[in-house]
């Protein structure tokens, strides 16, 4: 199915179509690639929704753990999986260790193969577990890409395609969808980017007009460091959709920049939960303000050098055409950009893959940007928030102060 760009305008949730019975009761579950990474893990998630579908009001997990109200069991879902943790890596080093610079488009169709292969071992899980499981592919989820192939922006939501999917579905359907996926103009399948899964979850959020997106991951939510580089990092309880688009812009990628950004347009909350069994909401992503420090370190970005207007011009071009780049300030002469696999030698930068952006926010917005070396990244970035987050000297000792 090729999308018509000109009905896929940005879009109009299926509430606003009068289409309620397909979306208001559907949840929209996201699990990441570290999320079935243990043994098993495919049918602790089946069960765990079957469950959550099959109590129909607030799940026993949602009464256990005391989750906020809003995302509780109800009677469809539709379930965005990542690749395996590890196999988009994989997938791509296979790719280059035969093609150092490979066309765009192999590149983008050997990387989506990780998320295909999950959504059909997904939906066998699903199915084991009594629900009615439908696999669906790029052309069946409304999603319409544009630019790069591999890291293509999502322009367009076309919401029929999954409120239509569901509608009539009697209650344990579940719409499993791959994360990344979508159609360009001329029908072409094309990837949003890495770690856009989160982004086909905020997507189909907004399709269904469900209220509230459920993220699956690893981390103990929405942290004031990566937890892995930082030990100390707190979790925030509540993070606004634009301190959150500054701390994924940044490096955390625990969540998707553009995902948060459509989050924010459509006022679609994020609850972040970890790990199954635990499955917790630790952070909500919504509307309320909130002033956060963060200590955020850009460990997946590639930093170019070059002279400063020729680094804004292309930042400005870059981001205009959906990628996810960031001036350093303030000299401006670096800029550092998500895709990894993009080359700006020809366009006069210099790559320097030594080097590693590590950024403070503080309460009031500002940012202090470093570069770094990779190796000293860790210790930067913990010594930064420890700066941030120690303890005035009238705090009781031992007691931590509360997290900005
Ligand atoms: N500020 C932060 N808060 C929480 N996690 C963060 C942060 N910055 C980076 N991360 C990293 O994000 C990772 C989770 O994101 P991701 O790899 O996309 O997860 P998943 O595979 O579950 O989708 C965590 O393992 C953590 O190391
Ligand atoms: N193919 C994506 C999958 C993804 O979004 O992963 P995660 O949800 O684990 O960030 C990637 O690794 O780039």
């Amino acid at each position: 199915m090729a999308l018509n760009t000109e009905l896929a305008t940005e879009l109009t949730a299926a509430s606003d179509l009068g289409d309620e019975s397909a979306s208001a009761e559907a949840l929209v579950l996201k699990f990441g690639g570290a999320a079935f990474a243990a043994p098993g893990a495919h049918r602790r998630i089946a069960t765990y929704i079957a469950e959550r579908l099959r109590t129909g009001g607030p799940a026993a997990f949602d009464d256990t753990t005391g989750d906020p109200a809003g995302t509780s069991g109800r009677g469809r879902a539709v379930v965005v999986v990542s690749a395996v943790a590890g196999e988009t890596d994989r997938l791509s080093n296979a790719v280059r260790a035969v093609s150092p610079d490979p066309d765009r488009e192999l590149l983008a169709a050997a990387l989506m193969t990780g998320e295909t292969v999950n959504v059909a071992v997904m939906t066998a899980a699903l199915r084991d577990a009594g629900l009615t499981a439908l696999p669906l592919g790029p052309a069946d989820t409304g999603l319409l890409g544009a630019g790069e192939p591999h890291s293509a922006e999502l322009r367009a939501i076309d919401p029929s395609a999954l409120t239509a999917r569901l509608a009539g579905q009697p209650a344990g359907t579940v719409l499993v969808v791959p994360g990344g996926q979508a159609l360009d103009a001329t029908g072409h399948p094309v990837m949003l980017g890495r770690n856009s899964s989160d982004l086909s979850a905020i997507a189909a959020a907004i399709a269904l007009g469900t209220p509230a997106c459920e993220i699956f991951s690893d981390s103990p939510g929405i942290c004031t460091a990566d937890p892995r580089l930082v030990p100390t990092a707190r979790t925030l309880a509540t993070v606004d959709h634009d301190t959150m688009i500054t701390m994924s812009r940044h490096g955390a990628k625990v969540l998707h920049h553009s995902a948060v950004d459509w989050a924010r347009r459509h006022q679609v909350e994020i609850h972040c939960r970890s790990l199954l069994p635990e499955g917790r909401v630790h952070s909500i992503v919504g509307t309320a303000a909130t002033s956060a420090a963060a200590v955020l370190v850009h460990t997946h970005g590639a930093v170019w050098t070059g002279a400063a207007s020729l680094v804004h011009d292309l930042c400005v071009e870059l981001t205009a055409q959906g990628s996810d780049a960031v001036v350093v300030q303030p000299d401006r002469s670096s800029l550092v950009l998500a895709d990894t696999v993009r080359d700006l030698r020809g366009r006069g930068l210099r790559p320097c893959p030594e080097l590693r952006l590590v950024t403070t926010l503080f309460p009031d917005g500002r940012l202090e940007h470093r570069l770094v070396t990779a190796e000293d990244a860790p210790a930067v970035a913990r010594a930064a928030h420890d700066a941030v987050f120690r303890p005035s000297p009238l705090a009781t000792a031992g007691a931590p102060p509360p997290a900005p």
